[in-house]
Formats: structure tokens, C-alpha cells, sequence
């Protein structure tokens, strides 16, 4: 089986603005994919090539195995795509809306649209230009997932969602997922992507900055660990440390932070009489802002 989305050397400019700089990434067939990066990173520039919305400058995509600008109605039919500015007639009753859209795409029973309807809390009935945003975009999301397509490319998803229904989003990614779907996903918010993600990218400024795991990322952030001991301590005795650093001492208590494993620092604290020891995770919000504002370093096991 081809991969679901395969791109090369990616590359959008608009005009002198660079939208997008040499991506080339694989999703797997039956991977959740997170992609993640702050407002004008290249997100909405990336989906809307795959779906040849827009042409690259340089650089391929491919997607189900198929050319996206060759394929393009086969494709449509085949993936359930959410726009990040999801727009339809607004004075359309989102249950006609939906059954119009259905009928696009082959045909979805009736009885689908009402059960996506029914775990979203979303008023068939209602006319679209009536809804609030949040409602708007559950219209958009009943679209992206009737028809079970083999692919999901959804642009930011749950803005506008109370946290309620992106529960239930997040579980209809799940069945989407265990259906044998792939998922592909934009956010600029890490712990919404993390809970279902199986990789996550992060890209900045147009360029692929992190690709792996969630779990390789996790295990990537440091640690932040305060000593106690039975007397006063030396930084200076732990500040060489290996992966040891941010050494502080205040009298008998040490704080300092660690990446990678914590053997070195405890067999020197374990020359001390230890009275009190914490540790905590740094977590993976607060090492993607590091990526997103240039303060992570690059430490990708895909990337170049
Ligand atoms: N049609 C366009 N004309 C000119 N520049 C554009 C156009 N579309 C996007 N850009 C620029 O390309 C860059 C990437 O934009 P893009 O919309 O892909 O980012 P994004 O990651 O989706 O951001 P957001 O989270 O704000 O939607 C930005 O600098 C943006 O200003």
C-alpha cells in the first residue's frame, strides 16, 4: 500500500513570501498524524496543496498513491477534508447542507448524518446562518467524517469547540483511526494532538523544525529535579555533571535540570545524606514552544 500522503522538497512562495520551504514528510496508511506550528507557519499552505487547491512552486505531494492535481475529483471522494475556513450557503438548513454534500460524494444514509449530528450536538434543523462558529464547524466536521473516507485532512479542527464536543471529536478520530483511516491534522495546540497522535511534525516559518513520536518526544523532555540533603552542598560538585545543567544551590537544597537519564546526578547526590527528593516532567506544551519560538534545538530522528 502506498504511503497516504507522500511529499517532496514541498515548496510554496507567494510572491517574495515563502508559505512553505522544502517539506518532505511520509504519513502511513492508518496513522493519526498531529501537525503542529503558531499561527503562519504553513499549515493551511501544506493542506491546501495536498489537495491541489493551490500548485506548488517546487517540490511533489502525493496522496492515496495519486497525484492530487491529476486525481483531484477521484481524491475528493476518497478523503474527508475540513477547511480551516470551512464556508457553505448560509441559508441552506444544515441537515439539506449535509445531505446536498452527501449526495456529492456518492450518496451517505440518512441515518449516518443523523448519528454524527446526535454525538455533536448539532440542530439538523437549523439554518447554517443561525449557528454560532462552534456550530458552523461541526457542520464542517459531520461533512469531513459521513462518508468514512480512507483519508481525513482536517485543517485546525477544533477551533470553536467547547471542550465537551472535542472529547467527542477526538473519539470519532479514534474509530476513524480503528476503521483502518488515516488521519492527517493541523493545531497550534499541543495536548489536543498528543492525546490521539501517533507522530506529530512541527513546522516554523515554513520549514519541518520536528518529526517523531509523541512517546520519543515525551521522553525527550527534561526533567526538573529538587534535592534536599542533610547538609549544605557545592553546585559546583554537580554542575559538570553529565546531562546535568541549570545548576542552583541555596544552602542543603539543590534544583537543577536534566536531560536524558538521571544516574550521574543521583550516584553524586548519593555521597550525601538525601532527605527529600521531587521530580517533575517538563511537559510537551512547553517543549513545543520551545520549538515554536526557535529555543528547542533540532533533535529529530526523520530529519535531515
Ligand atoms: N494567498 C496568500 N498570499 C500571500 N501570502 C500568503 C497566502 N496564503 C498564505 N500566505 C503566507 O504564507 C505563510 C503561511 O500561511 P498559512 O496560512 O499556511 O499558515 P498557517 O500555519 O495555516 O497559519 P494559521 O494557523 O494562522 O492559519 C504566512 O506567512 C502567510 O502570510
Amino acid at each position: 500500500m502506498p504511503p497516504a500522503i507522500e511529499l517532496n522538497g514541498l515548496t510554496k512562495t507567494y510572491g517574495s513570501r515563502r508559505g512553505l520551504t522544502a517539506l518532505t514528510l511520509d504519513v502511513q496508511p492508518g496513522e493519526v498524524f498531529g501537525y503542529l506550528g503558531p499561527n503562519g507557519a504553513g499549515k493551511s499552505t501544506t493542506i491546501r496543496l495536498l489537495l491541489s487547491l493551490i500548485r506548488p512552486t517546487e517540490g511533489s505531494a502525493r496522496v492515496l498513491g495519486l497525484d492530487p492535481a491529476v486525481d483531484a475529483v477521484d481524491l475528493h471522494r476518497r478523503i474527508g477534508y475540513l477547511a480551516g475556513d470551512f464556508v457553505v450557503d448560509g441559508r441552506q438548513r444544515a441537515g439539506e447542507c449535509l445531505t446536498f454534500l452527501g449526495n456529492l460524494r456518492g450518496g451517505v444514509p440518512a441515518a449516518r448524518i443523523v448519528e454524527l449530528a446526535d454525538r455533536l450536538e448539532l440542530d439538523l434543523t437549523a439554518r447554517i446562518k443561525s449557528l454560532s462558529k462552534g456550530n458552523r464547524q461541526k457542520v464542517g466536521l459531520v461533512q469531513a467524517f459521513m462518508h468514512r473516507p480512507e483519508l481525513l485532512i482536517l485543517d485546525e479542527p477544533t477551533s470553536g469547540l467547547d471542550p465537551l464536543v472535542q472529547q467527542t471529536f477526538l473519539k470519532l478520530v479514534a474509530e476513524a483511526r480503528q476503521d483502518g483511516g488515516t488521519v492527517f491534522m493541523s493545531s497550534h495546540i499541543m495536548s489536543e494532538v498528543e492525546a490521539v497522535a501517533d507522530r506529530v511534525a512541527i513546522i516554523r516559518e515554513g520549514r519541518l523544525v520536528a518529526l517523531d513520536t509523541v512517546a520519543a518526544l515525551q521522553a525527550r523532555s527534561e526533567l526538573r529535579i529538587q534535592l534536599t540533603f542533610g547538609e549544605p552542598v557545592r553546585a559546583a560538585e554537580f554542575a559538570a555533571l553529565p546531562g546535568v545543567r541549570d545548576v542552583l544551590v541555596s544552602g542543603s537544597v539543590l534544583e537543577c535540570r536534566i536531560n536524558g537519564t538521571p544516574d550521574a546526578l543521583i550516584k553524586a547526590a548519593a555521597r550525601h545524606a538525601v532527605t527529600g527528593l521531587r521530580a517533575d516532567r517538563q511537559d510537551l506544551e512547553e517543549l513545543f514552544h520551545g520549538y515554536y519560538t526557535g529555543g528547542a534545538r533540532q533533535e529529530t530522528s526523520d530529519v535531515a
